[in-house]
């Protein structure tokens, strides 16, 4: 095994605890000496030991003189536990192999030259491109304070959510409406608007085999539509948020907040203000699950960072059949959302497209 081997098991183990870190990154850690791990480990849960922790303490009084390995930066500063770099020089550890550099400008380079300055060979960027690439959402809110924010669509080859008469169940195959769970699971939020929630009443809950963790439930409601008896106000199995506007009725907000809904007025009641309200509360991604005219205005605001397409084999035709994104739109070809497509792939009978907005 080489140095890319080893820090490729530390970025598995890392993407191992996908969705359970929020608001920290994913990160991985392997400790080697003569060609043999002798420690691993993860970080598990925001507030627990970092994956250099869980893997020093595995290997014990061996590690002296050995590699580690870790998908990002050791840390510098004492937050809620000891700084690991002070950890790794107290083992006495030989040579440091690091992914990628902190993206956070505050402590960014600080815990390769802690390590440095106690005489320990580091090499940076191996598997660079992976490591940056699996804490995408955690590097996105160190730079903009913002959620990342991911769109899923699901539609006929003729693009549409619904038939003329408003019935969408179900487009999909069972297996892709399963692998949605997958992103509820690892997404902090859900966000849909309330059409959705007139129309669907949906329960917008983590339901994998498996178990999953359940988003926060967000719904964008401006005028407090949303009924008492639907399952994101009368469902305790996850906090729901409402955003709403100061002309909402106080009664109704009232009511909501008794059934221990978060009612959260804002007086720009834009995508921007709603993202950054977001952000305030720590919320670092965000599932938008449509509809048509959420979607709409999140493509409006070009506040779309990911996009999750299942296209089913079905044609509804219809020129009033709704299709994933309303709103305005763009006039000319030029304001289109310029996207890449980084997968496609099969689910079921349907296929599945992550595009991603290209790097700027
Ligand atoms: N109609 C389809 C979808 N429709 C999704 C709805 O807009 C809404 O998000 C769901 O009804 C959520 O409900 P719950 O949380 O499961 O109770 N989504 C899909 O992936 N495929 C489809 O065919």
């Amino acid at each position: 095994m080489n140095d890319q081997d080893y820090m490729n098991l530390a970025l598995q183990l890392a993407e191992s605890t996908k969705g359970q870190t929020s608001p920290n990154p994913m990160v991985g850690s392997v400790v080697v000496k003569d060609g043999a791990i002798i420690g691993m480990g993860a970080h598990l849960k925001a507030g627990e030991g970092h994956a250099e922790v869980q893997a020093l303490n595995m290997a014990g009084g061996k590690a002296e003189g050995a590699t580690i390995y870790v998908t990002l930066e050791p840390c510098s500063h004492y937050g809620k536990t000891p700084p690991c770099a002070e950890l790794i020089i107290e083992k006495k550890i030989k040579r440091a192999v690091i992914a990628t550099v902190d993206p956070n400008p505050a402590v960014s380079g600080r815990g390769i030259k802690r390590l440095e300055q106690a005489g320990i060979e580091v090499i940076t960027g191996v598997c660079k491109k992976e490591a940056n690439q699996l804490n995408d959402v955690f590097f996105h809110f160190m730079k903009y304070a913002v959620p990342f924010v991911t769109l899923k669509s699901a539609i006929t080859l003729d693009g549409k959510i619904a038939t003329v008469t408003g019935k969408s169940k179900w487009i999909t195959s069972e297996e892709a409406r399963l692998d949605v769970h997958t992103y509820r699971h690892t997404h902090d939020a859900i966000l849909v608007g309330i059409g959705t929630v007139l129309a669907d009443d949906p329960s917008l809950t983590t339901r994998l085999p498996n178990g999953g963790i359940n988003p926060i439930r967000i719904v964008l409601d401006r005028n407090l539509r949303i009924p008492l008896h639907s399952k994101l106000v009368a469902g305790e199995e996850a906090p729901t948020w409402v955003f709403t506007t100061e002309q909402a009725p106080d009664e109704k907000r009232k009511e909501l907040e008794e059934h221990g809904v978060t009612v959260i007025s804002i007086k720009d009641f834009s995508i921007r203000t709603i993202l950054q309200q977001l952000g305030k509360r720590g919320i670092l991604s965000v599932f938008v699950e449509g509809g048509a005219e959420i979607n709409g205005s999140f493509l409006q605001e070009r506040a779309v960072n990911q996009v999750i397409t299942y296209v089913a084999p079905k044609l509804f035709g219809g020129k009033l059949a709704p299709t994933s994104i309303g709103g305005e739109g763009f006039q000319e070809v030029e304001e289109a959302l310029a996207l890449e497509m980084i997968d496609v792939s099969r689910v079921g009978d349907d296929v599945k497209i992550i595009s991603r907005l290209k790097e700027e």
